[in-house]
């Protein structure tokens, strides 16, 4: 893929496509009282990207009357996800519900009155808070317990089922080669299916079978409700937010009609089709107990089906294109696929595919491309210091994955090119970055020294990959990679989207054959800079491809 350089995004922060977000107007004035030793730089009206600015040292953005604190990657992210306890996402939850997921103010002001804190043990002070107006701890216990373990298992087994279920049912796709415009949109209404009625059940969508489509729609207008225009500006985007919520009301409504609390087997059922996942269940009690309204539960529900589905199905796109548009690639992926193949249950083993090197190193891959997420975090104390800097008690720090991920001066880039150019820049996408193989010193995802980066490249076949280890440890990367966040508060569903992204890549090419119609336009496709930093970006331009069914010998 072509080197591709920065563009201007209009407006900066937004929202990680999980909770965080910040409503910023970039403005030229500053705030004298927030000038405590952090250096300044004033952004322009239209926000210049580029690796100067974004550099080791903390610094200070003025946004209106406040001010954002800038924390690059490498040694100050680090040491911001190391300091959960000093830490608060309050302010950055409150302002994703409110402009976001629309949320009335009656249930913001749940969030305002708990600042106790995300542990188990009360912050200082909130010791004697109700256990039940704590919003914050409640849904962090929650989405990590039942984002885990048994229930996670449960969670990517019925995705794999009802995915798979949708494919060898959709009539888009034939015996014989169909063309089809947009590879993403497909990606993007049966993977969502799939991932949501895993989680809020079968019945969601036969009571609302135009959600996905308005789901897309609102995933596009994320920007507009962050800069918070009156409704008058904006009437597509409040009708679609409105439309999704009251969707998500009728719902709720008749899954509490519909489900029987008093029956034992049913309470303890880790899924079952009214609610979906139990962790619904467990939400739908917390929210309740904490006082909040059907429309304040509706804004919670839509931010996490957003938070599940926004990211992980445009970071799988870029995993299924890099397979497409390399038959070499395809090949090695597909042997890996072939050994977590259950014959007996003719599905796959998500847990093996999740443990294959190239598959691994793809994921890997996909993420560091594409994802552009925030992390967003406010002192609770007065004297907080991030490697030497102190930052004011309630300013909002912000740090975006993007500009470490794309840092050439860390990345292994590969060979260089007899015009001196690096073989795989950052910022194209390179299956093998992430892999080191035994035999190959110049492997691996740093940089390695330039002797290292003449050698010629090693053909790779499965039998080589079989040796290779994907590294995305901390220790390796630590400050560099940060996708999913950090610290205590990283993005608890991590492993359902790994899990997800690696399944569907699987059952896609088992299923179909798969032909991009324009191979070297769609080499040129790059993340959508237009919705940075939202998150996991989708493709800058369509994706024509052509499909047909594999025949049953060939999918084995
Ligand atoms: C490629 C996929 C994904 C990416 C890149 C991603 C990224 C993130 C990031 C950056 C955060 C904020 C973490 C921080 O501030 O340190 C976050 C939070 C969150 N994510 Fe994800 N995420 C993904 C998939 C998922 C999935 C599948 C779920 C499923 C439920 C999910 C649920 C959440 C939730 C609920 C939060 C908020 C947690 C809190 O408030 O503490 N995410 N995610």
């Amino acid at each position: 893929m072509p080197c591709r350089s920065w563009a201007t995004p209009s407006s900066l922060p937004t929202t990680p496509r999980g909770s965080s977000a910040a409503h910023c107007k970039l403005s030229r004035k500053s705030n004298p009282q927030t000038r405590r030793g952090i250096p300044s730089h004033r952004p322009s009206h239209r926000f210049g990207l580029n690796r100067r600015r974004f550099g080791s040292v903390p610094f200070r953005l003025s946004v209106g009357l406040d001010s954002i604190f800038f924390i690059p990657y490498g040694e100050p992210i680090q040491a911001m996800f190391k300091n959960a306890r000093d830490l608060s996402m309050k302010p950055i939850i409150v302002v994703a519900m409110r402009d976001q997921f629309g949320m009335p103010p009656a249930d913001v002001a749940i969030y305002e009155r708990d600042g106790s804190g995300g542990s188990a043990k009360p912050l200082d002070g909130w010791e004697h808070m109700d256990p039940a107006h704590r919003i914050f701890h409640s849904q962090h216990r929650d989405l990590h317990a039942m984002l885990n373990g048994a229930s996670l298992e449960g969670m990517t087994a019925r995705f794999m089922a009802n995915y798979t279920a949708r494919l060898r049912a959709t009539a888009a796709v034939g015996d014989e080669w169909t063309e089809l415009p947009d590879l993403f949109a497909l990606l993007r209404t049966d993977m969502f299916h799939a991932a949501c009625t895993s989680m809020v059940g079968e019945r969601f969508f036969e009571l609302n079978p135009d959600f996905c489509r308005d789901f897309w729609e609102f995933d596009g207008h994320v920007l507009t409700y962050l800069r918070r225009p009156p409704r008058w500006m904006a009437p597509r985007a409040f009708a679609v937010r409105t439309r999704l919520l009251e969707s998500i009301k009728k719902w709720r409504q008749y899954a509490g009609r519909q489900f029987d609390a008093a029956d034992p087997a049913l309470a303890a059922a880790e899924y079952e089709p009214v609610w979906g996942a139990r962790l619904m269940r467990v939400r739908a009690d917390v929210f309740a107990k904490a006082g909040a309204s059907p429309d304040g539960c509706a804004s919670m529900d839509l931010g996490l089906l957003w938070a599940a589905n926004a990211n992980v199905i445009p970071a799988t796109l870029w995993t299924l294109l890099g397979v497409l548009l390399s038959p070499d690639l395809a090949a090695r992926v597909r042997a890996e696929m072939a050994d977590c193949l259950d014959t007996d249950t003719d599905s796959f083993r998500v847990s093996a595919l999740c443990s294959k090197p190239l598959l691994n190193g793809i994921h890997l891959e996909s993420l560091r491309f594409c994802t552009a997420a925030t992390s967003a975090r406010n002192p609770v104390i007065d004297d907080f210091r991030i490697c030497g800097w102190r930052i004011p008690r309630d300013a909002l720090m912000l740090s975006i994955s993007w500009f470490g991920a794309h840092d050439a001066r860390f990345w292994n880039t590969g060979r260089t090119l007899p015009d001196g150019t690096p073989e795989h820049p950052v910022d194209a996408y390179w299956a093998e970055r992430f892999l080191e193989y035994p035999d190959d010193p110049a492997s691996g995802p740093v940089r390695k020294p330039a002797a290292a980066s003449r050698r010629p490249a090693a053909k790779r076949t499965p039998a080589h990959d079989k040796t290779a280890k994907a590294i995305s440890h901390t220790a390796a990367l630590g400050g560099y990679f940060y996708p999913y966040g950090g610290g205590t508060r990283i993005c608890p569903g991590r492993h359902l989207a790994k899990q997800e992204m690696l399944g569907a890549v699987a059952v896609m090419l088992r299923e179909f054959e798969i032909e991009l119609l324009d191979p070297a336009a769609a080499a040129k496709a790059g993340p959508d800079l237009s919705v940075f930093p939202t998150g996991a970006l989708g493709p800058d331009r369509k994706l024509a491809v052509r499909m047909r069914r594999r025949r049953k010998e060939e999918a084995r």
